[in-house]
């Protein structure tokens, strides 16, 4: 038997849901398949359960901040199992609510691994599926690693799903992951270490504001390694025996729990690509800039799945995938906008970035004017003790407009928007500046650092 639609969505997660909604609105038939209960990372394994995990440690952390400033925080604690329980009172309907909806808008909910058969259709459980238009948006794996006992890592489903938080934790990797789950972990009473292989953790975020923030993090009990290699993992009677190289010497150190964060991959195995004339590498489907694959016609991707030039993140998938679904309805070649796109490490407080670090304006020759705050001491972090706050702004002089912003701060994951939203609407720091924001608020503060 062979069943036809106008779209087949591989992956229901962030893109698949944004392009099947969006083709299924224009009157498409379309059918969109997944090997996971529906949600994909975001909503079940990634953004969302991690951020209800981190209000426990807010918790904490904020109490602490407060101690002899009229807080009396002995005795308070997380209780795992019940953030647990509250992380699943979010999680578990995510599943039937996103099918109910999918099917509430006319579209065919499927269950199973696909595989392409040939470039217009594909097989999953004995069933051929044909299709004028796919679109790949099957999200990414944690990279493989090939150091031995690899196999003993968990990764970061397992770590958001644990009914216990075991004593000592080793994260491998200095990436998001590593640095947000060991800083939930080093509130909630674990002893958190990360070691990361290169000198420099969190590569992608301003290197001054990063040393602040491990700074905190070893206040806060977080070990970090860096320029180690891992070379071996065994396991024993007592716990995880890890061999790590630094400078030339060998170290054995003992863990009760290994964990992934050591990169992500594009989830393309089993897809069998190649039957479909789909080219494809480690960063995922090769498209052209408008998401259409550059060797099938028939065939998008948008997501983690997709080689684009946007981050692995959320938002990015979400508009990849109306985009994607946009040129495949009206057969257009429109481009994500990729400009100021902001991201930010829920670690505590949280590390935030949009547009330019500061070596690459300087790389690229803008004559940059950067406006350093160290923003410990104003009022809004004297107010809940934050000891840790800086504020890094890459105003290009000649066009008086934000090429780069980088903050560490509480609720600079929010503050970050408004620069984010200046970028996108190519405002300059004048217009920004005549913004008024309701006071006291971070946002106020955002006058001062420009
Ligand atoms: C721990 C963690 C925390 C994160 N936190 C954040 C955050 O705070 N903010 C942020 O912006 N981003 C965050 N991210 C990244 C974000 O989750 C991803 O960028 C986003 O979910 C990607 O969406 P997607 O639609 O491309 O893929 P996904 O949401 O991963 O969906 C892909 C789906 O495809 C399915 N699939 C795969 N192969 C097949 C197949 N052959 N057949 C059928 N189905 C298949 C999978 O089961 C999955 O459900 C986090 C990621 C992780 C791992
Ligand atoms: N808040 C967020 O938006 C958020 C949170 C989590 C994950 N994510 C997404 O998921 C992706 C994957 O996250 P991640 O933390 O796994 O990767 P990452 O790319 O952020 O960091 C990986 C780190 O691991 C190091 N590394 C690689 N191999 C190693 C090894 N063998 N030993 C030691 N260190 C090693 C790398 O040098 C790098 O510093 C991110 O790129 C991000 O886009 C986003």
């Amino acid at each position: 038997m062979t069943r036809s639609y106008d779209l087949i969505v591989i992956g229901a997660g962030m893109a698949g849901v944004a392009a099947a909604n969006k083709c299924a609105s224009q009157g498409w038939n379309v059918a969109i398949i997944d090997a996971l209960p529906y949600g994909g990372t975001c909503a079940l394994r990634g953004c969302d359960p991690k951020k209800i995990l981190r209000r426990g440690a807010e918790i904490i952390d904020s109490a602490r901040l407060m101690r002899g400033k009229g807080i009396d925080e002995g005795g308070l604690s997380i209780n795992w199992a019940d953030l647990m329980k509250h992380k699943h009172g979010f999680t578990d309907p995510v599943p039937q609510n996103m099918e109910d909806s999918l099917t509430g808008n006319g579209i065919d909910t499927l269950h199973g691994v696909a595989r392409f058969t040939d470039e217009k259709s594909i097989e999953m459980d004995g069933t051929r599926y044909e299709a004028t238009h796919f679109l790949i948006a099957t999200g990414a794996r944690p990279r493989p690693l090939d150091f031995p006992g690899h196999e003993h890592l968990v990764d970061s489903t397992v770590f958001l799903d644990l009914e216990l938080l075991p004593p000592r934790i080793l994260f491998v990797g200095g990436g998001f992951i590593s640095f947000e789950f060991a800083h939930i972990s080093a509130r909630a009473g674990s002893t958190p270490t990360i070691i990361d292989r290169g000198a420099r953790p969190l590569k992608g975020f301003d290197p001054d504001l990063v040393e602040l923030l491990i700074t905190r993090g070893t206040d806060a009990g977080i070990e970090l390694q860096r320029s180690t290699t891992i070379t071996g993992i065994e396991n024993s009677e007592s716990g995880y025996q890890v061999r790590i190289e630094r400078s030339g010497q060998s170290e054995n150190l003992e863990f009760d729990l290994v964990v992934h964060g050591a990169g992500r991959t594009a989830e393309l195995a089993g897809l069998d690509l190649d039957a479909a004339g789909v080219a494809w590498d480690e960063h995922g489907v090769r498209v052209e800039a408008h998401l259409q694959s550059t060797t099938n016609r028939a065939v998008y991707a948008a997501g983690d799945s997709a080689n684009t030039p946007g981050m692995p993140l959320t938002p990015v998938a979400v508009f990849e995938g109306k985009v994607a679904a946009s040129n495949m309805l009206k057969a257009t070649t429109a481009v994500p906008d990729y400009v100021g796109v902001p991201t930010a490490v829920f670690t505590i407080p949280e590390l935030a970035r949009v547009g330019m670090l500061e070596e690459d304006a300087k790389d690229q020759g803008i004559d940059v004017d950067v406006r350093y705050s160290d923003t410990s001491g104003w009022y809004s972090n004297y107010r809940t003790g934050e000891t840790t706050a800086a504020a890094k702004l890459l105003i290009d002089r000649s066009s008086d407009r934000v090429v780069g912003a980088h903050l560490l701060g509480p609720e600079y994951g929010e503050l970050i928007n408004f620069l984010a939203l200046a970028m996108k609407l190519d405002l300059t720091t004048r217009q920004l500046k005549s913004m008024t924001a309701a006071y006291p608020t971070v946002g106020s503060d955002l006058g001062s650092m420009l």
